[in-house]
């Protein structure tokens, strides 16, 4: 076990996320079973009470791993020394709010938390937004923090990955860990294109997948698109659960490496790859060695991939073109 435990920061700390995520951690789930974790919880004033109830339940878990839990609701407490902060907290869209209030509420959030990570936070911090819209709210995050390098910040399109296996593992018929190489492309919104072309089954090509246009294109592609909005359907409540497991495998395969002759789907800061404009927060298909992500490359892209890829960069690039009027990046 290493002497000094790893810091890790969650904002919304006493949300639903939170409450799923921070047990996971804490178990060495996320690091790994011989690292230990400080955990500083982050949340609102009118949080704070929730989130210490939550800290009571870590307490009683007993858990060998957990060195010690701080709560605030200041973030430059909050991110002092931190190795690893998961931006869970944000604002949610309300009725009637358009896309510009909720970037602006969102901005609200993550321009200070941007400025206090760049002011506190470890050399080696890395960060991860899951708060929507995420990678909007990571782009606002990196350019408030001119000092960290702008590829350690991420936004979770773990989840829609997640998601898209399991849908190729129940169309092929094998177990989810049969499937390879999906890549989720773009934004983590319904425009998102989840990208079968490449995808082996079983260790091999799975062109089956692809041909059947109409459960490609019909099915697969807007199940996966649109699961976030059928969870809040079905349960009356966001995804949150599933939202904390990816959020542990993304930080896990960052930190520990990505499987041999796979990939998995993050959101990173572009640096140009596949006609993406360089500095957009948009998914890749991304592997991890010593602790840095790395867009696969070389991949064909034929015109249907294009057109899909396209059609979620440029809404990204509005959406960056909106946060830059409000003076947010
Ligand atoms: N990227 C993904 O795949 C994905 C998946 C599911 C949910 N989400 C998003 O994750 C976010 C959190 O979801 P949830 O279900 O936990 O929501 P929730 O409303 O249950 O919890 C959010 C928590 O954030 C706190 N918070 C608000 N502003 C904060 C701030 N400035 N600093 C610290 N804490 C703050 C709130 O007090 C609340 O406790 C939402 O934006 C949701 O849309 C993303
Ligand atoms: O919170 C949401 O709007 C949905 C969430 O991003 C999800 O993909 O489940």
């Amino acid at each position: 076990m290493t002497a000094t435990p790893v810091t890790v920061t969650v904002t919304g700390a006493a949300g639903q996320i939170g409450y799923a995520l921070l047990f996971r951690i804490a178990s060495g789930q996320m690091l790994g079973p011989d690292t230990p974790v400080r955990l500083r919880l982050l949340e609102i004033p009118q949080g704070v009470k929730a989130a210490e109830g939550t800290a009571m339940e870590l307490d009683d878990c007993a858990f060998p791993l957990l060195a010690g839990i701080d709560i605030t609701d200041d973030a430059r407490a909050g991110f002092d020394g931190t190795n690893v902060a998961l931006l869970v907290g944000a604002r949610p869209r309300t009725k009637g709010m358009e896309r510009a209030d909720l970037l602006e509420a969102n901005g609200g959030i993550f321009k200070p938390q941007g400025e206090a990570i760049n002011a506190v936070a470890a050399d080696d911090v890395r960060v991860l937004v899951v708060g929507n819209p995420a990678n909007t709210n990571a782009l606002i995050t990196s350019a408030n923090a001119p000092d960290v390098p702008a590829d350690r910040f991420t936004a979770m399109t773990r989840l829609d990955h997640n998601r898209a296996l399991t849908q190729v593992a129940r169309r092929a018929g094998v177990p989810v860990d049969e499937v390879r190489r999906l890549t989720i492309w773009g934004n983590h919104s319904a425009t998102q294109y989840p990208d079968l072309f490449h995808v082996e089954v079983g260790g091999a090509p799975a062109p089956a997948l692809v041909e059947d246009e109409s459960w490609l294109l019909d099915d697969f592609v807007p199940t996966v698109a649109t699961r976030g909005a059928a969870i809040i359907e079905a349960r009356g409540a966001s995804s949150a659960a599933s939202a904390a497991n990816a959020a542990v495998d993304h930080v896990r395969d960052w930190v520990q490496g990505t499987r041999e002759g796979d990939w998995t789907s993050a959101g990173i800061v572009s640096d140009g790859s596949y006609g993406v404009p360089e500095g957009l927060v948009s998914s890749f298909p991304v592997t991890s060695r010593g602790g840095a992500w790395e867009i696969v490359q070389g991949l064909e892209i034929g015109d249907l991939s294009r057109e899909r890829i396209d059609r979620s960069v440029a809404e990204l690039v509005e959406e960056r073109d909106a946060v830059r009027e409000l003076g947010l990046v």
